[in-house]
Formats: C-alpha cells, structure tokens, sequence
C-alpha cells in the first residue's frame, strides 16, 4: 500500500474510536462556543515589514525519518517560535506515524496569539469540525488525498466557519484543482508523499499556475535561512518548515533567522 493510503487508513480507525466517544452534534456544540478563528491569510501573504511569513510545525516523528524529538512541551515550543518570530504555528495531531493530537493542538492553541494549523491527513468533515473546536484557525487539505467535489466541499465548509483552508499540491493539475475547488491558500510540497522523496524544484515547477493574489505556500525540506530566501525568491508568501526546527537545539533562533531573510534586499521589489 502507498504510503499515503497506509496512513490514511491508520487516520480513518483512530477517527472511528473518536466519533464512538465524542458524536457531531457534541462537537458542533463546542466548536460553535470557541472564539471564532483568527484571520490567517493576511497573517501567511506577509506585509512590508514581514515580507514572507514562517510557518514554524510542531513535529516530533514523520514515516521519512522516524524520530525527531522528544517534545514534552508542545506549548513551549510554539511560544519560542512564536518569540522568534513565527507568523503561524502548525500542529501535527497525527497520532500513528507523527506522534501528534489534539492534546497538543489544545496545548498549543492555548499558549500562543498566532493562526494555528490543524495539520493532519483530512478525510471527514468531523475532523474539520474538530479543528474549529479545539482551536484550529488553518486547516490542511491534502489535493492528493481527496475527490474533487468533496475537496470543494471540505474548502467551502472550513471558509463557512471562518477559517483558512492550506489546500496543499505537488504538481501542476494539483494546483489546478486546489484553485478551482476555491483555494485562497495553497501549498506546494516539495515531499512526494507517496515516495517520501523531497525535490525542492517542485515550487518553480508549479507556482505559475497560482494566480495572482493567492498565497503561496512552500513546503518540507527547507533546512536554513538560504532555502527560504530561494523558496521567497520564487514567489512564495510562507515558508512551512518543521524537522529544521524541531532538531535545531535553539528553535528560537532558528526560527528568527529563518524570519530574518523576510528583509533580504532582494526581496523588496517582490510581487505579492
Ligand atoms: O514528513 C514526512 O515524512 C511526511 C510523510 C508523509 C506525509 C506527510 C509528511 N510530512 C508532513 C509535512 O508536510 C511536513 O511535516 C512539513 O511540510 C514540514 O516538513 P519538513 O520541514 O521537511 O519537516
């Protein structure tokens, strides 16, 4: 079985056990007494001052590498990204191959002011309720993953409750879909996620179709400062990095400069 199959069928059985305990309706109840959800896309496209925004992942193992690290404090961390700079933080809740949850998504919710992604492998419209309930500001869709009328569907459902969705692509008819199912955020995984194999040209490849005025989005592999300032050479508003981070030993400085290439001179003529 691919690997994205595999983990969607480990997704689909954590996912039953959590509906057997908790039903919509309970969820629906909760999600509408949250806060509404913080205004992500001005936060990702980025401003004069903060010409690309960082999206900073809390990411303990992935199936590419296994192990990353330990993470007691989930919350802790985000705060550190958020103090170097961080225009978002991503949540894995993920638990199987990513050791993720929505502990950790209500952990992190908690701490920091910034949009907080619900990152994780969406197949139901009870996840997307879900994320609104514990908090979820932006919510990944994964083009890959999803048929394209309930990729419209899901799209539409996460804009109707006042988030973002991240309607993520790895290739050109992918990014074609995510435009026509409505996406105003799209990402572009440089990981092949039914090989694992990261190719960072995967952005130049594809940014073209993205029109004007959408957010884009680089993803995966970036390991420093001089793979963002090529990723926001070629037109990308955000930067999502996670392993860089997490096994940097100081994810506050890291971050910073990564946040820091932002005011690269080369940047300022940029289109945005
Ligand atoms: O990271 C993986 O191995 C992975 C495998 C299969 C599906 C998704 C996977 N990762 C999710 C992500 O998109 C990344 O966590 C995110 O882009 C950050 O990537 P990186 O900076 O390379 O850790």
């Amino acid at each position: 079985m691919a690997v994205l199959d595999s983990i969607i069928a480990g997704v689909r059985e954590d996912l039953a056990a959590r509906q057997a305990r908790v039903s919509l309706e309970d969820l629906k109840e909760r999600a509408r007494k949250m806060p509404s959800a913080l205004s992500a896309e001005d936060a990702l496209r980025g401003n004069s001052e903060r010409s690309l925004s960082i999206i900073a992942e809390v990411k303990r193992s992935s199936p590419s590498k296994g192990s990353l690290a330990s993470i007691e404090d989930p919350a802790r961390l985000a705060q550190m990204y958020e103090e170097g700079g961080a225009a978002a933080i991503s949540v894995l809740t993920e638990k199987r191959r990513f050791r993720g949850s929505l502990d950790d998504l209500d952990a992190v919710r908690a701490r920091v002011g910034t949009p907080v992604l619900r990152k994780d492998f969406i197949v139901t419209p009870y996840q997307i309720w879900e994320a609104r309930a514990h908090g979820a500001d932006i919510v990944l869709l994964i083009v890959a993953a999803l048929e394209q009328t309930v990729l419209m569907s899901f799209v539409e459902r996460i804009h109707s409750l006042g988030m973002t969705a991240l309607v993520e692509t790895h290739d050109r008819e992918e990014a074609r879909r995510a435009i026509d199912a409505g996406a105003r955020v799209v990402g572009v995984n440089a990981r092949n996620l039914k090989t694992l194999d990261v190719d960072m040209r995967v952005f130049d490849q594809v940014v073209d179709i993205l029109p004007s005025g959408t957010v884009k989005v680089a993803e995966s592999g970036v390991r420093g400062p001089q793979d963002v300032l090529n990723y926001a050479r070629s037109g990308a508003n955000a930067v999502l990095v996670g392993e860089a981070l997490v096994t940097s030993g100081d994810p506050r400085s890291a971050i910073g400069d990564m946040v820091a290439v932002g005011h690269h001179p080369s940047l300022d003529a940029r289109e945005r």
